[in-house]
């Protein structure tokens, strides 16, 4: 089991001096949250570089100056004379002005370069790369992009050393938590816990007409926009399968879900003599992201806790797997391993962007990713077992966002 609490040196990297940070999408959800954990955490953090896609260079240039980064990459190249531009203007005449990368190979590169922790906050499963250069640089991997795991399981698994994964997704971190309690023979279960999304209660019929905006307006978190549509089909929840089954080493029937709509019980253990440890806290990822970077030390005032003094009324309810299928095809994907879980999040994002496009419906978006889980399942692509290497990975992610396409098409 990749139990993080029972390898990670609580001194630290070299106690007495913060944990050098890299924090790979700094604009986004996570990336913003994590730069307001590490500002108000200065004495135990530093940050050291940070990566962005390129669509807010004039938020990414704020965060260096206020930070002091001096290690950028953007992965979108045309954004160059833009962020040039913005540190012309913005960057304060007295201090050196940072270096920075662009194009596609910037975030991996940055990922190995010299540091404590790389937090993977990037969306999607194009974070794989800087995930396995950060390992292969011996880093701590905070990961928040889960699509690295699901994407590239058998290499990142292969990469990583007892310790050096450091779950940041909710679920997992309170997994990881709950787990500190007990030895993995003492496990029975993992129970995620699902807020439902905003479509709970409704029946598929009802969610044949639904609007992305709708589908945006997540009831418990406030995300970027692929997770959060994810969070409304429920496929986020069967990625998230999928990751605890990789990360804690647990089998697929031994991983169950509960939909709890409020998202302040974060997920569960059973324990064989009938015990189960449940990590809560009201809904707000700086909590994990703080852990994360430096796990396995909590972080004094992250965030708030439940205010105990009011009356609380905590709902669990099963998952509806007929209106929302995705967990259930995530644990066939999860369960058949190689690439079968690549193809299923690749067909996902793909058919993601093409809802948001107007060009398919919501329920097209599982639909059309079972259909691409079930064609790989029935090729011969299935046979051949494990990617080598990210090549393999990307090589079926190219297969799987072609056959999504055609899904629409059809
Ligand atoms: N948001 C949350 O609360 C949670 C998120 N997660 C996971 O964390 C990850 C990030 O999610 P979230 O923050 O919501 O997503 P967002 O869409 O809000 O942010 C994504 C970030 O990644 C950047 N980015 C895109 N491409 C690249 C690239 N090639 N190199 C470097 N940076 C890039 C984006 O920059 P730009 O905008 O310029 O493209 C942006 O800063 C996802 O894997 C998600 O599943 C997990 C649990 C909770
Ligand atoms: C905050 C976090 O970890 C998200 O992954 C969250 O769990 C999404 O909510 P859902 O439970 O609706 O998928
Ligand atoms: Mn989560």
């Amino acid at each position: 089991m990749n139990r993080p609490a029972d390898q990670v040196d609580t001194d630290g990297p070299a106690a007495g001096r913060p944990r050098r940070i890299v924090l790979l999408g700094s604009t986004g959800s996570i990336g913003t949250q994590t730069v307001e954990v590490i500002a108000a955490a200065s004495d135990r953090f530093e940050i050291v570089g940070l990566a962005a896609g390129g669509s807010n260079p004039a938020l990414l240039i704020e965060q260096a100056v206020a930070t002091g980064a001096l290690l950028l990459a953007v992965s979108d190249e045309s954004a160059r004379t833009e962020v040039e531009a913005r540190i012309e203007r913005d960057w304060p005449a007295d201090r050196p002005r940072p270096t920075v990368s662009y194009g596609p190979g910037a975030t991996s590169d940055l990922a190995g370069a010299e540091t404590d922790v790389v937090l993977n906050g990037v969306a999607g499963a194009q974070g794989l790369r800087a995930t396995l250069a950060a390992l292969a640089a011996g880093h701590t991997v905070a990961l928040a992009n889960k699509e690295s795991l699901i994407a590239g399981g058998p290499l990142v698994l292969a990469a990583a050393k007892p310790g050096q994964l450091v779950p940041v997704d909710s679920e997992h971190s309170a997994l990881a938590q709950a787990l500190r309690s007990g030895t993995h023979e003492e496990v029975a279960s993992l129970i995620l816990t699902a807020s439902g999304g905003p479509f709970r209660g409704r029946s598929r019929a009802e969610l044949a007409d639904v609007t992305p905006t709708q589908a945006l307006a997540h009831p418990t978190w406030a995300m970027g926009k692929l997770i959060t549509t994810n969070s409304a089909t429920l496929v986020n929840k069967g990625l998230e399968l999928i990751e605890a089954a990789l990360l804690f080493d647990v089998d697929y029937d031994r991983i169950a879900v509960v939909v709890h709509p409020t998202s302040i019980v974060h997920s569960m253990v059973e324990f064989t003599d009938g015990s189960t440890l449940a990590q809560a806290s009201p809904p707000d990822m700086r909590l994990p992201i703080s852990l994360a970077l430096d796990w396995p030390r909590r972080v004094p005032n992250a965030a708030h806790p439940v205010d105990w003094t009011q009356a609380q009324d905590w709902h669990f309810e099963p998952v509806d797997h007929v209106a929302f299928p995705a967990i259930g095809l995530a644990r066939t994907a999860g369960r058949a391993g190689g690439c079968a879980p690549a193809v299923f999040n690749a067909a996902n994002e793909e058919l993601v962007a093409a809802f948001h496009a107007g060009r398919c419906g919501f329920l097209d978006i599982v639909d059309g990713a079972a259909d691409v889980l079930q064609l790989w399942l029935d090729s011969e692509h299935a046979a051949a077992g494990n990617p080598r290497d990210v090549a393999d990975v990307e090589e079926a992610e190219r297969w799987a966002r072609a056959r999504s396409l055609r899904t629409i098409a059809s």
